[in-house]
């Protein structure tokens, strides 16, 4: 049983960049070719704990057989009558599917007992685990940390290379070192700042993050995303970063009446109008990110600067992948829709010292905080 991070983004039915089933190729088929039965779990999207067809791998397993040369057969449940007659049919050398492991309430469950009786259940279809979804490391969840418990576990390729490069982002780096935050997972990637004030000397914030900044620091942010749940918490870490002496950075935004909306203005960060929601860094900050970004030695990226799906918005993210294109510094973009951004805005790869598949999970690391899909290994000790 192999545990991918196979949550790409999709246009409908259609993925829009596939580089997460290209990271996993290796490790299966590695498996496949030594003739064991490969059973891949994952997830897509964060459907609500029961089956939904948004939220199907079926765009995934076919993907996923395209790139291997035969077909992935994908089973319509998890754990039910379907998964036990794929997984029965299986032959030595194939590979197969589960579906979406969220459509099961249990994968998230905070109580130890259901997530461990949904592992029981995985376990029973597998003779091994192999932990190879490093987006999803630092999820506590049943088919990534809980069935690593029950069956031989072994660290996959895929992992072991993503915490090789990022163990470069923690010893001996070089400075300045300036992290630029953004996207859309705003309470999650909230948590993280905190320790990384204490190791950053710069730290860029754009995307969906900068909202609650610029509340916290008494602005109007009209309609733009918001977690006025942790202005408190936001409120300290500029107070930390005064002192520390961490620069914060923003001075003006694009804004438009409605989600996806091309029309748009230009504003300062003290005049977004209230009817009105932010969806990318301006010229100025764009401007200023790149200036701050040319002296950097170490760089880490997680999360587009602006709604980059849409041309209108993607010049934020645009600017900031081109000064780390042009930079020569040690530079990481990591997360799942920055990595297909970097792809989409046709930035070569290689002008990326690495581009990792995981967003959270990286930035969890770098803040060193335990990572649950990894500190399972100490636990199963002789394993590996
Ligand atoms: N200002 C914004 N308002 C709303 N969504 C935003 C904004 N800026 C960026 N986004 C969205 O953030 C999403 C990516 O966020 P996230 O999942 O946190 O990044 P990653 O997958 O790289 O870790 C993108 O789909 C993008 O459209
Ligand atoms: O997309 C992911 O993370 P990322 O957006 O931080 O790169 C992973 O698949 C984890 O998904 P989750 O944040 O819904 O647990």
């Amino acid at each position: 049983m192999v545990r991918a991070d196979l949550n790409v983004p999709l246009d409908g039915d259609k993925i829009t960049d596939d580089g997460r089933v290209r990271a996993s190729v290796p490790t299966i088929k590695a498996l496949a070719d030594a003739g064991a039965r490969v059973i891949v779990t994952a997830h897509l999207g964060r459907p609500k704990g029961a089956p939904d067809p948004k939220f199907s791998l079926a765009p995934a397993a076919a993907r996923l057989g395209e790139l291997l040369g035969a077909e992935v057969a994908l089973a319509n449940d998890l754990v039910g009558e379907s998964a036990k007659a794929v997984v029965e049919a299986l032959t030595d050398g194939g590979v197969v599917m589960l579906e979406n492991v969220r459509f099961d309430a249990r994968e998230t469950s905070k109580d130890d007992a259901e997530r461990a009786a949904l592992a029981d259940e995985l376990a029973a279809f597998a003779d091994a685990f192999v932990s190879d979804g490093f987006g999803v490391v630092h999820r506590k969840q049943a088919s990534v940390y809980d069935v690593a418990q029950k069956l031989p576990a072994y660290v996959g390729g895929l992992v072991d290379a993503e915490l090789g490069v990022l163990r470069k982002l923690t010893d001996d780096l070089e400075r300045p070192y300036v992290v630029v935050l953004g996207g859309a997972k705003v309470s999650d990637k909230l948590g993280v700042i905190a320790n990384l004030l204490s190791k950053v000397d710069k730290l860029l914030i754009g995307g969906g993050m900068a909202y609650t900044f610029l509340k916290a620091q008494g602005h109007e942010v009209g309609t733009s995303l918001l977690q006025e749940d942790q202005l408190d918490q936001v409120r300290g870490f500029l107070a930390e970063a005064e002192k520390r002496g961490v620069e914060l950075v923003l001075v003006d935004v694009l804004v438009t009446a409605e989600f996806g909306n091309v029309e748009h203005d230009v504003v300062g960060t003290d005049a977004i109008p209230a009817d009105k929601m932010g969806l990318d860094i301006g010229p100025k900050s764009r401007e200023l990110f790149a200036s701050k970004l040319a002296d950097a030695k170490t760089v880490f990226w997680n999360g587009p600067m602006g709604v980059f799906e849409i041309e209108t918005y993607a010049g934020g993210t645009r600017a900031v992948a081109e000064a780390l294109v042009k930079s020569d510094a040690f530079t990481v973009v990591g997360g799942g829709d920055s990595a297909a951004a970097v792809r989409a805005l046709g930035l070569p790869e290689d002008g990326f010292s690495h581009i990792s598949t995981g967003g959270g999970a990286s930035l969890e690391f770098l803040e060193g905080k335990e990572l649950p899909g990894i500190s399972v290994f100490a636990k199963n000790e002789g394993d590996r």
